[in-house]
C-alpha cells in the first residue's frame, strides 16, 4: 500500500542525488565510488567463483515448520517459487560420484544411504574437513548450524535456482518481513545500542533491498514472457530511497570485511583443488582487492558491557535466520536462509574473531562448516551483484530522464554531427549567399523590367512601384531570413520556395493579364538571356493565347478538348516532377524538422510558419 503512494519515476530524483562520493556510513571508512571501483574488479572472479563446483551447492531443509506461528495460511504455488532439487544423483559431475571420490566402496549403495551421507561424502570432497563441530564451548553462532544436517535437508545447485521474480508477495511476505524488523527492538539501553541498533537495522534493510534489487532486475514481463529488469519496479522497492542503496553498500562492506578478515586462514584450506584447481586462486583474487578499512567491526560492541549488547544481537539475528522458515516460496526461503546464513557467518567471524591469538582464530575459521562458507561467498555475490544492478539502473534511470532534444544532443555529440552540421551549414550559408546574390541580380533585373514596363505600357506607376516593393521584400527576405544559431548557420529561407520568383509571379503580382504585356515581359527576359541566368528559376507554361471570342465560343468542343488535353498533361507534369522532386524534398522536410528541433532546444521561437504561404503551384482549369 505504501508503495502505491510512492511518485512516479518522471517526479523523482533521489537516484542521482545520492552523493556517492560520502563516506557508506559511521562505520565504514569507504565510499560508494570506492565500493563500485572494488566490485568492477571483482565481479568476474566473483561470479565464477560461485558458479564453481564448490560454491554452487548448497544444503537446506525446505519443509522445517516454522517456530514461531502456525504456518497453514498459505503456499506459494507459482512455478517461481520451485525449487529444483537434485535428487538424480548421476546428473553431478563425475568428480561428484561416490566411486569417484571412493566415499563408497559398494556400487550398489542405495540411494537413500547415498542421501544419508552425502554431508560425509561432500567432507570427502576437500582435503580438510569443514564439518567438525569440536567440543562445546560458548554459543558463537549467529545461526543455526545444525539445520544443514537434517534428514531432510536436499541439496540444490544455486545457479539452476537464480534469485529471481517468484511473484510472492501480499500478507504472506509482509508478516515475515514485520517479524523480521521487529527482531530490531534491542530491549537493552546502554551506550553503543544505537550503533548496534543502526548495523542491525542497516542489515535486514539491507538484504530486504538487496532482494527487492534482484527481483527487479530479473523480472518476468507478462507482456513479452521474457525476463528483464524493470526499471519502475526497482523505483518503487528500492532505488527512490536513498538509504534502502546505501544499506545494501552497507552490508557489502560488512561482508567484505569478514572476508578480508579470514584470508590468512582460507590458504590453510584446501579448497577442493584435486577438482577444481581455480577456486583457490579466485578467492585470492577476489579477496586482495578487498581492505580492512571497508568496516571497522570495532566500534559495534568494544567493552564488557556491550558483550551483552552482543549476546542480544547474536540471538536476534539467530531469529531472523529462523524466520526463514517460515517463508512460504521455496525459492524465497532457499536465498532467504543462504544470505541470512552468509550474514549470520560475517557476523560471526567480525564479533568472535577478536582473540590477538592466532591459533584461536585459525580454530574458528577451521570450524566453520562447508555451508557457512559457500553462504558467505554465494551471500557477497548477491550483494556484488545488486551492486552492479544498481549500477545499471542507474543509467537506465538516467537515459529515461532525457528529453528528446538531450537524446539529439547526445546523439549529435557522439557522431561529432556537430562538425558535420556545421560544416553543413557553411556550404548552405555559401550556397544562400550566391543565391542571395542571384536573388539581388534578379531584383535588379525586376526593377530594371518595371521601368520597362512603366515606359512600355505607361502604366500606373504607383501600382508597379508596389510590386517592385514586394518584389524587393521577398528577395530581401531571403538575405535577411539567414540566421547564425550557435555557430550553426541555418537558413530558414531554405525552407521558403525562393524559386517562387517567376515570371509567373510577376505576372501575377502585376495584377491582371491585361495589364502586363506577357508578351513584352518574355521579350525583354529573352533579350537580357534571363533564362541562362536564373536557371533555378521555373518557367510556367507558356499560356494558351486567346486570340478572340469568337473563335472560343464557335468550337466550344475543340476548347473542351484542348483544356481537358491541358489538364491531363499538367497531371502528367505533377506527377513527374513529384517524383524527380521527391530526394529534394525529403531532404528540405528533414533539415525543416532538425531547424525546428534545434530551435525549441535552444529556445528560441520558430521561424518557419508551419502553413505553406505558397499557392498550389499547380492549377487544373474547370470549366
Ligand atoms: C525472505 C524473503 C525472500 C524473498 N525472496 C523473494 C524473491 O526471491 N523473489 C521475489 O519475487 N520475491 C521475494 N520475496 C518477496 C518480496 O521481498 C516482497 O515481499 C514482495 O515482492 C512484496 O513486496 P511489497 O512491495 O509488497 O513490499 P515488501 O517488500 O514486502 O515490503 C513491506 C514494507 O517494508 C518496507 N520496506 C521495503 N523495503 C525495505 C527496505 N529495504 N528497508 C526498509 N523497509 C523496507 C516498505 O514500507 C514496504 O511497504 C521474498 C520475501 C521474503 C520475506
Amino acid at each position: 500500500q505504501a508503495d502505491l503512494e510512492q511518485p512516479s519515476l518522471q517526479e523523482t530524483t533521489n537516484f542521482c542525488k545520492m552523493d556517492k562520493d560520502s563516506l557508506v556510513g559511521s562505520s565504514c571508512d569507504v565510499t560508494f565510488t570506492e565500493i563500485n571501483d572494488i566490485n568492477h574488479k571483482i565481479r568476474h572472479d566473483l561470479l565464477s567463483l560461485v558458479h564453481s563446483d564448490f560454491f554452487k551447492y548448497f544444503k537446506l531443509n525446505l519443509y522445517k515448520q516454522c517456530p514461531f506461528w502456525s504456518d497453514s495460511n498459505g503456499y506459494c504455488v507459482n512455478r517461481a517459487c520451485a525449487v529444483d532439487v537434485i535428487e538424480d544423483w548421476d546428473q553431478l559431475p563425475e568428480y561428484w560420484q561416490p566411486e569417484i571420490l571412493g566415499g563408497f566402496a559398494n556400487e550398489s549403495v542405495s540411494a537413500d544411504k547415498a542421501r544419508d551421507d552425502e554431508c560425509a561424502f561432500l567432507d570427502q570432497l576437500c582435503d580438510k574437513s569443514f564439518a567438525q563441530k569440536g567440543q562445546k564451548g560458548p554459543d558463537i553462532e549467529y545461526c543455526d548450524v545444525e539445520d544443514f544436517d537434517h534428514d531432510e535437508s536436499v541439496l540444490v545447485d544455486l545457479t539452476a535456482n537464480p534469485e529471481r521474480f517468484t511473484g510472492y508477495g501480499g500478507e504472506q511476505s509482509s508478516q515475515i518481513w514485520s517479524s523480521v524488523y521487529r527482531e530490531n527492538c534491542f530491549s537493552m539501553n546502554e551506550t553503543g545500542q544505537s550503533l548496534a541498533k543502526d548495523a542491525f537495522y542497516r542489515l535486514v534493510s539491507g538484504l530486504h533491498a538487496s532482494i527487492g534489487t534482484h527481483l527487479s532486475n530479473d523480472h518476468l514481463n507478462t507482456e513479452t514472457g521474457k525476463w528483464g529488469p524493470n526499471l519502475e519496479l526497482f523505483m518503487l522497492r528500492v532505488g527512490n530511497f536513498p538509504d534502502r542503496v546505501a544499506n545494501i553498500y552497507f552490508n557489502y562492506a560488512v561482508v567484505a570485511k569478514a572476508l578480508w578478515k579470514i584470508q590468512p586462514y582460507l590458504s590453510h584450506l584446501g579448497f577442493c583443488n584435486a577438482y577444481h584447481e581455480d577456486v583457490k586462486s579466485m578467492i585470492t583474487s577476489v579477496v586482495s582487492n578487498l581492505d580492512s578499512k571497508i568496516f571497522n567491526e570495532d566500534l559495534l560492541f568494544h567493552d564488557d558491557i556491550s558483550s551483552k549488547l552482543k549476546d542480544d544481537f547474536r540471538s536476534r539475528f539467530k531469529n531472523v535466520t529462523k524466520i526463514m522458515d517460515c517463508v512460504h516460496c521455496d525459492r524465497c526461503r532457499l536465498w532467504g536462509k543462504v544470505q541470512t546464513t552468509g550474514y549470520a557467518t560475517s557476523l560471526k567471524i567480525l564479533f568472535e574473531i577478536d582473540s590477538d591469538d592466532e591459533d584461536v582464530k585459525q580454530t574458528i575459521v577451521d570450524k566453520l562448516t562447508k555451508y557457512e562458507l559457500i553462504a558467505l561467498f554465494n551471500t557477497f555475490d548477491r550483494l556484488s551483484k545488486s551492486i552492479e544492478s544498481i549500477n545499471n539502473f542507474e543509467k537506465m534511470y538516467n537515459d529515461s530522464l532525457l528529453t528528446a532534444s538531450d537524446r539529439i544532443l547526445a546523439l549529435f555529440k557522439g557522431n561529432n554531427f556537430f562538425k558535420l552540421l556545421s560544416n553543413a551549414g557553411k556550404s548552405l550559408s555559401s550556397s544562400l549567399k550566391d543565391r542571395s546574390n542571384e536573388s539581388l541580380t534578379l531584383e535588379n533585373q525586376t526593377e530594371k523590367l518595371s521601368s520597362k514596363i512603366i515606359d512600355s505600357k505607361k502604366l500606373d506607376v504607383e501600382s508597379i512601384g508596389n510590386v517592385t516593393d514586394e518584389i524587393k521584400t521577398a528577395l530581401g527576405n531571403t538575405v535577411s531570413e539567414v540566421t547564425d544559431i550557435g555557430g550553426v548557420n541555418i537558413s530558414n529561407s531554405d525552407f521558403i520556395e525562393h524559386e517562387n520568383v517567376t515570371e509567373e509571379s510577376l505576372v501575377r503580382d502585376g495584377e491582371s493579364e491585361d495589364e502586363v504585356n506577357e508578351t513584352n515581359i518574355t521579350e525583354v527576359l529573352e533579350k537580357k538571356g534571363a533564362s541562362e541566368r536564373f536557371e533555378d528559376v521555373i518557367m510556367p507554361p507558356k499560356k494558351t493565347v486567346v486570340k478572340n471570342q469568337e473563335e472560343v465560343t464557335g468550337n466550344s468542343w475543340s476548347n473542351a478538348w484542348t483544356t481537358e488535353i491541358g489538364n491531363v498533361k499538367e497531371a502528367l507534369r505533377f506527377i513527374f516532377t513529384s517524383y524527380v522532386d521527391l530526394p529534394r524534398n525529403i531532404a528540405k522536410m528533414a533539415l525543416y524538422k532538425l531547424n525546428n528541433l534545434w530551435n525549441s532546444f535552444v529556445g528560441v521561437p520558430s521561424y518557419v510558419n508551419d502553413v505553406d504561404p505558397q499557392e498550389p503551384a499547380y492549377k487544373l482549369s474547370i470549366q
